[in-house]
């Protein structure tokens, strides 16, 4: 894959809690997800997803919500958010059409400037299913007067429409160059990944206080069994040694507790039973691989 014609490059849908971008990430992404993802994620930004289209490369880059921040831990969580933002090729925002510039969509309007230079930055109204043709108008024009966006999308993320024309308008705008990763690198592994999201979103629930993106999740192994349920084995990498013990805590209560409300989740999900093991692992070379990124061009770097 070292075509010319290729294209990769990675895109930050950015945005307030609950605007869709998970919703929107998990569409342009569909089945085809990156059993390597776990080798990108930083402590800033979590890469979600590979999307293909034609010959492009579309890496989702997820960013954590945007929210306003009431303690220190906070702010430093929006600064990650940011930071997505910041290393992104392009920038989506998304608003939702139904509440319109909300004050916390003027925060983000007020820093765009800031974020946006020498990246590309569309604007997508979301959730179009929600409200009339004309209000519609009227907000993507108070949205373009506000910034300049470079394209408007309209679209509903849950009902896939103008999904497709975003994701072929990302494709034709990010950076020619090679595959960030080989095509045998994409596998068809939704549930895996879903499951794997599970755990983390339950690990970084509890610990967000100890280790604020600190911690991927990885699912090692899946198995159908005959009676009907599934034994997945899960591992939560750490980045230091004295992660570790944070993440098990006294007696191995933290991780039993995170693997019994991802389990709990997981079960409600497909709807039958679950049986889950999670390990924890401290990964050595994260930091490593961050700096093999940072030399790719993509700085993923705590710059704070
Ligand atoms: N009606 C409607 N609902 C949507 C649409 N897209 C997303 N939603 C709903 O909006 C809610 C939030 O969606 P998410 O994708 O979780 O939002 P998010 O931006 O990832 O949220 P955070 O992770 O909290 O930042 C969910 O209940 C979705 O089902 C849409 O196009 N139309």
């Amino acid at each position: 894959m070292s075509d010319t014609a290729t294209r990769a490059g990675f895109v930050a849908l950015i945005g307030e809690p609950n605007a869709g971008k998970s919703t929107l990430t998990n569409r342009m992404v569909g089945a085809k997800v990156s059993i390597v993802t776990h080798k990108v994620q930083t402590t800033r930004a979590r890469i979600r997803g590979v999307a293909i289209e034609g010959e492009a490369q579309i890496i989702f880059v997820d960013t954590p919500g945007l929210f306003r921040p009431r303690r220190r831990l906070d702010r430093a969580m929006v600064a990650a958010a940011w930071g997505g933002a910041a290393d992104a090729d392009v920038v989506v925002l998304l608003v939702e059409a139904h509440r319109g510039i909300t004050p916390g969509v003027e925060e983000i309007l007020e820093r765009l400037p800031e974020i946006a230079q020498g990246r590309i930055v569309a604007l997508a109204i979301n959730k179009i299913d929600r409200v009339k043709a004309e209000a519609l108008l009227e907000l993507s024009k108070a949205l373009n007067d506000r910034f300049d966006f470079a394209r408007t999308f309209m679209i509903s993320a849950e009902k896939g429409h103008g999904v497709e024309d975003l994701r072929r308008w990302l494709a034709s705008v990010l950076p020619e160059g090679p595959w960030l990763y080989p095509e045998d690198q994409i596998a068809d592994l939704p549930l895996r990944m879903i499951a794997a999201e599970m755990t983390r979103e339950k690990a970084t629930l509890r610990l967000h206080q100890e280790l604020p993106y600190q911690l991927t999740v990885e699912t090692e192994s899946w198995e159908e069994r005959k009676d009907g349920s599934a034994r997945i084995d899960q591992v939560i990498y750490v980045a230091r040694e004295g992660h570790k013990g944070i993440v098990l805590g006294h007696r191995g209560e933290t991780v039993k507790a995170i693997s019994k409300a991802a389990r709990e989740e997981l079960e409600e999900f497909l709807g039958r039973k679950v049986h889950l093991f999670v390990q924890v692992k401290v990964r050595e070379g994260w930091m490593d691989e961050a700096e093999r990124y940072r030399q790719m061009g993509l700085d993923f770097s705590d710059g704070s």
